[in-house]
């Protein structure tokens, strides 16, 4: 195993140490979430009673084959804990999600989640979000005016950079929602929650990266181990 597949584990072992039996658990998305979904599967099938609500078709996939029982959100809207990986995290456990494309459901299950545990490396801290392109999930009718809006709503915020439609096989990205990405590389985003607002103020977009005051909870590993950052 990699030293950073290791980092990812022991995260997820912090993480998982949070879990109890008889919670309702939200289940995140990516290779840190992956490597807690091995883990919580371990125990479960030892006795652990656990029901979860998967971000995606690729965590629900992998939750079925290892055994882990799984509900909806329609089904338990309240859940307990959600556990997601993140692809950028400040200080101030504000984030950018969604490099995997499943930012949507993990918004909808962080914010239906009693806490939030963000699991990841010791990389993925940041002084000030950005680096990451961000990603914005927009509906497919209309994508060039959304883009152009997007483009504008950033740079009212003095916010330039790329901005490109994921692609997939040499086809636009489709999330698990039937939408498509734009992710936006602005370089340093200074004031997150302006941007947020700007983003949520444009027709087109659904949704975008940035998980603000959603995270009760950092778990980092790297090779000084691991310690956890509280809101
Ligand atoms: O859409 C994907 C998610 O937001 C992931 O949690 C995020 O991309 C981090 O993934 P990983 O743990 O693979 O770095």
């Amino acid at each position: 195993m990699s030293e950073a597949a290791e980092w990812k584990r022991q995260a997820a072992r912090e993480a998982l140490s949070q879990v109890e039996s008889g919670m309702t658990l939200g289940i995140g998305t990516g290779s840190t979430a992956e490597a807690f979904i091995r883990l919580l599967a371990e125990k479960v099938s030892a006795g652990l009673k656990i029901v979860g609500v998967p971000t995606s078709e690729r965590s629900a996939a992998l939750c079925r084959e290892l055994g882990v029982p799984l509900t909806t959100l329609d089904e338990t809207p309240e859940l307990d804990l959600a556990v997601d990986g993140a692809d950028e995290a400040d200080g101030a456990l504000r984030l950018i999600k969604g490099g995997g494309g499943a930012l949507l459901r993990e918004k909808i299950v962080a914010a239906a989640a009693g806490r939030m545990v963000v699991i990841a490396d010791e990389a993925k801290l940041v002084e000030t979000l950005g680096a990451f392109p961000l990603p914005v999930e927009v509906n497919g009718f209309g994508v060039t005016a959304t883009y152009l809006a997007v483009e504008k709503a950033a740079s009212l915020l003095g916010l330039t950079g790329a901005l490109t439609l994921r692609q997939e096989g040499g086809r636009p990205f489709i999330t698990d929602g039937g939408h498509l990405i734009i992710d936006a590389s602005f370089g340093r985003i200074p004031d997150p929650e302006a941007l947020s607002i700007a983003l949520h103020a444009v027709p087109g977009v659904v949704e975008h990266g940035l998980f603000i005051g959603l995270a009760s909870s950092l778990v980092l590993a790297g090779p000084g181990g691991v310690r956890r950052l509280e809101r």
